[in-house]
C-alpha cells in the first residue's frame, strides 16, 4: 500500500505548497487535506489535481482548535486508513499581531539587525481570545488541537515493524523567555503565538522521548518568513506589495527570508525524504533561502531542556483528560435532555 500523509492546515500558504512538492516527489501518495472550511479543501484539492490529474487526495473536515472537531476527525481517519506514515502538524494562527514600529527602527540601526528579521524578537505582539472549550485560541489550534490528535491516532501511527513521523510546523519566533510553565496557554502574556511555537518544540522532544521505541518519530522545523495570509495580516497587503522588492533585497543578507510557500515548504519536504532515525529530536530544520534563490534546508540546535519537555507533556495529558471527561459530560447531559423530552411528549 502506498503511503498515507496528512497533513493539518492543507488548504492554504505552506500546507498546501507542501502538498504540491510531496505530488511532486510521488504522485502516487495518498494525501489527506485535513481543513476547517471543506470548500477551501475542495478548492485545494482542485488546484492539486489539476498539476496531478491522478492522485489519491481525500478531504478531512478539521477544526483543530476544537477538541471535539479533533477526536472526531481521528475517529475517521483511523475508519479510512489502516496507516498514517507521515502526519504533519501546520494548521496555525496568529490572531491580531501588532508590530511595534518603535523597536523596528531601533533595531534596524541595531547590531541585532539580522536576529530581528529572522525571529521578530521584541516586534511582535498579539490579542488571544478564549474559545469553546474554554481554552486560549493560539494555544489550543497551534499546540493542544494537534497533541490531541496525535494522542488519539497513536493506535495507526505506532505499528510494530512499521516507522512513522509526525513533523511539527513552528518558527524562529519560539522563545523561551514567552513561555512559561506556569501559564502554558499564555493567558497573562502578549506574545502567545511564540509561546506556542515554543510549546511545539518541547512537545516534539517529548513525543520522541515516549515513543520512538514504538517506531513514533516528531520533528519540528521552520519555514522561515512566507508570504501567506497568515503574514498578509500582519500588515495591510498594499504595503506587502509596496515593500516586495525591499524584502528580496534584505533575502541577501537574512537567509530567512524564503518569501514562498514552495521554498518555506523546503525543510518539511526534506524531512519527507530523511530517515527518521537520522534526525535530531534537538534539532529544528529550517528552511532557507540564498540570496539568489536557491532552497536548502538547515539543521540547528533548540534552546530545550528534557525537564521542561516533561512537565509540559505531563500538563499537557492532565488537560486532555480533562477536556475528555467535558465532553463526554456534554454528551451524557444532552443524552438525558433527550430522553426527559421524549417521556415528557
Ligand atoms: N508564514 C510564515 O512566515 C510562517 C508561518 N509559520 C507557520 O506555518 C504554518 C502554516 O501557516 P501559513 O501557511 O504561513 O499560513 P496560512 O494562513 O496560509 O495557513 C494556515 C493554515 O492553517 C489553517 N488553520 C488555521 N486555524 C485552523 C483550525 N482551527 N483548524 C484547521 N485548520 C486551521 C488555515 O485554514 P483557513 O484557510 O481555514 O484559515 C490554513 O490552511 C502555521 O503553523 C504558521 O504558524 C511559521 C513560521 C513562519
Ligand atoms: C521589510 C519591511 C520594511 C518591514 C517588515 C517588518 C516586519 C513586518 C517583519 C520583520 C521580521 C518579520 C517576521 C515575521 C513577521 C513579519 C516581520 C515581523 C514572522 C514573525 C512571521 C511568522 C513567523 O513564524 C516568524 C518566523 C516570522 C519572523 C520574521
Amino acid at each position: 500500500m502506498e503511503k498515507v500523509i496528512l497533513v493539518t492546515g492543507a488548504n492554504s500558504g505552506i500546507g498546501l505548497a507542501l502538498c504540491e512538492r510531496l505530488l511532486c516527489e510521488d504522485s502516487r501518495l495518498q494525501l489527506c487535506l485535513a481543513c476547517r472550511n471543506m470548500q477551501r479543501a475542495e478548492a485545494a484539492r482542485s488546484a492539486l489535481l489539476t498539476s496531478h490529474p491522478d492522485a489519491h487526495i481525500d478531504l478531512l473536515h478539521l477544526d483543530v482548535g476544537s477538541v471535539r472537531s479533533v477526536l472526531h476527525a481521528a475517529h475517521k481517519v483511523k475508519a479510512r486508513y489502516n496507516r498514517l506514515d507521515y502526519l504533519y502538524l501546520n494548521a496555525g494562527i496568529m490572531p491580531n499581531p501588532q508590530i511595534d514600529i518603535k523597536a523596528f527602527f531601533k533595531g534596524l540601526f541595531s547590531s541585532n539587525v539580522v536576529k530581528m528579521f529572522a525571529t521578530a524578537e521584541g516586534l511582535l505582539t498579539q490579542q488571544d481570545r478564549v474559545n469553546k472549550d474554554g481554552l486560549q485560541e493560539v494555544f489550543a489550534t497551534n499546540l493542544f488541537g494537534h497533541f490531541v490528535l496525535v494522542r488519539e491516532l497513536d493506535s495507526i501511527l505506532c505499528q510494530a515493524g512499521q516507522t512513522s513521523r509526525v513533523v511539527w510546523t513552528s518558527s524562529s519566533n519560539a522563545r523561551r523567555s514567552a513561555f512559561s510553565l506556569e501559564d502554558v496557554q499564555h493567558r497573562l502574556g502578549t506574545e502567545p503565538y511564540a509561546s506556542s511555537k515554543y510549546a511545539s518544540d518541547l512537545i516534539s522532544l517529548a513525543l520522541n522521548r515516549h515513543n520512538n521505541s514504538q517506531g513514533l518519530y516528531s520533528s519540528v522545523i521552520c519555514p522561515g518568513l512566507v508570504m501567506t495570509n497568515l503574514t498578509y495580516g500582519i500588515l495591510p497587503s498594499f504595503f506587502w506589495t509596496l515593500i516586495m522588492p525591499i524584502m528580496y533585497l534584505i533575502r541577501i543578507f537574512t537567509n530567512t527570508f524564503t518569501l514562498t510557500p514552495y521554498n518555506g515548504a523546503g525543510a518539511l519536504h526534506s524531512l519527507f525524504l530523511k530517515k527518521p532515525e537520522s534526525l535530531d529530536p534537538r534539532a529544528k530544520y529550517h528552511s532557507l533561502t540564498s540570496g539568489m534563490g536557491s532552497n536548502y534546508t538547515q539543521p540547528r540546535q533548540m534552546d530545550i531542556d528534557d525537564d521542561m519537555s516533561e512537565a509540559l507533556y505531563v500538563k499537557l495529558l492532565e488537560m486532555e483528560k480533562a477536556a475528555r471527561k467535558r465532553l463526554k459530560e456534554e454528551d451524557d447531559n444532552k443524552q438525558a435532555y433527550k430522553k426527559y423530552l421524549n417521556q415528557t411528549e
